[in-house]
């Protein structure tokens, strides 16, 4: 029987990412999915540069690149077609390195991550095969697979983790339930291949039509790529709205057949669910069988990408013996404290988004507008999507709240190599001083220094981060979230010191490395 560390059911986008990153960090992992290739017709459409940065780690930024390009504004329209929200990116400098909302194609996406993975010579991968069974004891889980050829094996692995879709064999094989968020919708998706004729008909920034009529979104995909999102309405067959004439009808608006190819439609009742446990002994939900959000914020994918690489680096500390005992527990159980109070959290400003777009009663949309238009003074203000993002709470954060902890790091150029942050220190435990704080006299062994005293950054990310937290250190865990700051060398050595005493033996393995 093959034996491995972890095991991943569906490598679809968050079970590739997992096995890149467990795979990079030295781990031997299997992973398997029933489908042989990439879905070839794009699901998810946005990305943003909490992704590009895991992308930046697993080393695939220049193969995407090319597939990726940046989300216009979007801008949401009210009953008589005035503007009345509009959302946008955060200004540069960008605080990640790179463009925060991206607009993508997921089919050449995805076969770079696979072709990375590919590479990586302690990673298996077996596609065309099935998870039909998981059992586990206190030693490890076993995998039972139908493989291509239709033979069963099983694998043996420490740990399992299931990105195996909203259907999720493993979820149900474990009778995990799903708590339902309470805001669900027939809806009809439309991918169209635009011409140069449909390209010059339609608007140029993407747009949240919130009619009472029909509520519908428009997003401004990749190249000619533009995607619809359309709602149904009570009594349309889903079947029949999702056949190519009914589609066509429904475009009418915008465009007719001669201005563009469709390359997708389909009908879908769109749910906002959570996984109530994430962890089953050695069994970890992630990616749709964890959770499933409506479109508004096009979240989906990043939000099962954000669930692999927070479990990652927790599952190669406990399987490197840097983390022990209760301590690894903890730490594998903050993986779903974690992560299931920000979907939560996110899931429900989705519905807030999703509740602005949605009303159907024509005075009930006409209030709401001039209830927009009243709260902003008449002038819609950009709100960047990045500021709907919730910040981490509760799991391994660091106990004293401050406005930081718990939200993304950002990564700075460094001046002396013009490298971005993660490529010049890695992707450990960081701890970055601003320009002129006094180092702490004792620093962990494990925990990299980035002094920008000594290594400034070029473009003053950091520097504004520190100015808006009120502080001049921050304690940055290998996910890049803050697990807690500092102001002065006191505060700092004592932020350090809690640190070390959650992490009581053998104290982590890697280098200290300086920059
Ligand atoms: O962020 C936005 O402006 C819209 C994101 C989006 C992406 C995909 C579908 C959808 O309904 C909205």
């Amino acid at each position: 029987m093959k034996q491995v560390d972890v095991a991943i059911v569906g490598f679809g986008p968050s079970g590739v990412v997992a096995a890149g990153l467990l795979g990079q960090a030295g781990l031997q992992v299997y992973a398997c999915d029933r489908q042989v290739g990439v879905y070839e017709i794009p699901r998810a459409i946005s990305l943003d540069h909490e992704i590009m940065r895991v992308f930046q780690q697993l080393g695939v930024i220049d193969a995407i690149q090319p597939y990726t390009e940046a989300f216009t504004p979007s801008e949401f329209y009210g009953v008589d077609g005035q503007m009345i929200r509009r959302m946008t990116m955060v200004a540069p400098p960008f605080p990640q390195g790179y463009t925060p909302s991206l607009v993508f194609s997921q089919p050449p996406v995805e076969r770079a991550l696979r072709e990375r993975v590919q590479r990586l010579p302690n990673v298996r991968v077996e596609l065309g095969a099935e998870a039909t069974g998981v059992q586990q004891d206190a030693q490890g889980a076993t995998l039972q697979v139908r493989g291509a050829d239709g033979v069963q094996h099983a694998v043996r692995a420490k740990y399992v983790i299931a990105c195996d879709g909203g259907s999720s064999f493993v979820r149900m094989q474990l009778d995990l339930p799903l708590e339902d968020l309470d805001f669900d919708e027939p809806w009809l998706v439309v991918d169209v291949l635009v011409n140069e004729r449909g390209l010059a008909k339609l608007p140029k920034v993407s747009v949240q039509y919130c009619e009472p009529e029909r509520p519908c979104t428009l997003v401004i995909g990749p190249k000619n790529h533009r995607r619809w999102e359309i709602s149904l309405k009570p009594g349309e067959d889903p079947k029949q709205a999702a056949t190519p004439e009914q589609t066509w009808k429904l475009l009418s608006r915008w465009l007719t057949p001669d201005d563009g190819e469709l390359w997708r439609q389909a009908s879908y009742r769109f749910h906002a669910l959570v996984a109530a446990r994430w962890r089953e002994g050695r069994v970890f939900l992630a990616g749709d069988a964890a959770h499933m959000q409506p479109p508004f914020l096009g979240q989906g994918m990043c939000q099962g990408i954000r669930d692999v690489a927070n479990l990652s680096w927790k599952l190669a500390a406990v399987l490197k013996g840097e983390v022990q005992g209760a301590a690894a527990e903890s730490l594998l159980d903050s993986y779903g404290t974690e992560r299931k109070a920000h979907v939560r959290e996110l899931t429900s400003r989705i519905k807030g988004v999703g509740a602005v777009i949605c009303v159907r009663d024509e005075a009930q949309a006409r209030a709401r507008d001039a209830k927009l238009l009243a709260d902003c003074g008449g002038v819609v203000k950009d709100t960047p999507r990045q500021d709907i993002l919730p910040r981490l709470e509760g799991g391994c954060l660091a106990p004293r709240d401050t406005t930081g902890r718990g939200t993304l790091f950002p990564q700075p150029r460094l001046a002396a190599s013009g490298a971005l942050m993660d490529h010049a220190v890695g992707g450990g435990w960081r701890l970055v001083l601003a320009a002129g704080a006094d180092a702490p006299a004792d620093v962990p062994q494990g925990i990299a220094v980035v002094a920008l005293q000594r290594t400034p950054e070029t473009e003053g990310v950091v520097a504004r981060w520190m100015q808006k937290h009120g502080c001049d250190a921050a304690l940055v865990r290998p996910d890049h979230y803050v697990y807690g700051t500092g102001l002065g060398r006191v505060d700092t050595q004592e932020l350090l010191a809690e640190w070390r005493q959650r992490w009581p033996a053998p104290a982590p393995q890697r280098e200290t490395a300086t920059a």
